[in-house]
């Protein structure tokens, strides 16, 4: 069943830093929403709050409307998965036994894998394209291969909700625009709902659903990529000039940067 994953009025930061002030997002139900928005905006820390692994200050954060700072661990676990950007490199690991990591909150007391742990082991391997090294030690994967691992990991969680903190960094093209419409179709062909980072526009644009966009801790704009990624925002969020063009075969909003950045952003 579709799950939706809201951040109502949330603040958050770290110790005496705040970093998010009163946003709010709204993950609608089996679509995809991408977080862009300058280095430093807080696109990590309001994902890992949605992701409950950071507490909000104030606020509050729901999954299907329950306060999700009230489910366990494995509870958790079995309604939202989580990548965090640059996982850590396990060492002595296959990627079939990375995968397997993702079944975690699914086994029962005596934590025993059954039979639908590994389909859903063989599943995630599949649509990741790592079945071919799943026999190979993660630490001697390349960057791409390795990212596309800990992908496979968390979507054998089988959660309704997955939020991916920049998955396209080290793939190559190939494999970005793969993981991109692999994210779209788990959103389109499972209802799960998605919550993505992303640096580049163009790739927000043709995949969200609603892109949020953040500045300095806050929500600039959210909406559809044709109501948010446009020039004026797109200049006041990252301190340079913009043209946006419809892409000649998609429609979709396509960023086209001009003249160099206003001096203060890149002081920033
Ligand atoms: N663990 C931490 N402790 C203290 N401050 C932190 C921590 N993590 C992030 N910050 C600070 O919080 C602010 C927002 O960081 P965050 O990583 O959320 O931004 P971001 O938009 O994801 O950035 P980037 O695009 O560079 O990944 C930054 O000023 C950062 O220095």
């Amino acid at each position: 069943m579709p799950s939706t994953l809201v951040a109502d009025s949330v603040h958050a930061g770290y110790d005496s830093a705040p970093v998010l002030r009163d946003v709010s997002v709204d993950l609608t139900p089996g679509g995809v929403t991408v977080l862009v928005g300058p280095n430093g905006s807080g696109k990590s820390t309001l994902l890992r709050t949605l992701a409950r692994l950071h507490d909000p200050t104030a606020g509050a954060v729901t999954v299907d409307g329950e306060d999700a700072g009230r489910l366990r661990g494995r509870e958790l676990a079995r309604r939202l998965a989580f990548l965090p950007q640059g996982s850590p490199i396990p060492a002595g690991l296959t990627v079939r036994e990375l995968v397997g990591h993702g079944r975690y909150a699914h086994r029962g007391a005596l934590g025993r894998v059954r039979a639908h742990d590994h389909d859903a082991v063989d599943w995630a391997l599949e649509v990741t394209g790592t079945t071919a090294f799943a026999g190979r030690h993660v630490d001697g994967l390349s960057g791409g291969e390795r990212q596309r691992a800990w992908i496979a990991m968390v979507l054998a969680q089988q959660t309704g909700v997955l939020l991916l903190d920049e998955p396209t960094t080290y793939l190559d093209l190939r494999y970005q625009v793969e993981v991109l419409a692999l994210v779209r179709s788990l959103a389109d062909e499972h209802g799960i709902t998605v919550g993505l980072v992303l640096h580049d526009l163009n790739q927000a644009a043709a995949y969200a659903d609603q892109v949020v966009v953040l500045s300095d801790g806050t929500v600039l704009a959210s909406g559809t990529p044709d109501q948010v990624l446009t020039g004026a925002t797109i200049e006041t969020a990252f301190g340079l000039p913009v043209h946006v063009v419809a892409h000649p075969l998609t429609g979709r909003p396509t960023c086209l940067p001009y003249g160099s950045p206003a001096p203060a952003a890149m002081a920033s």
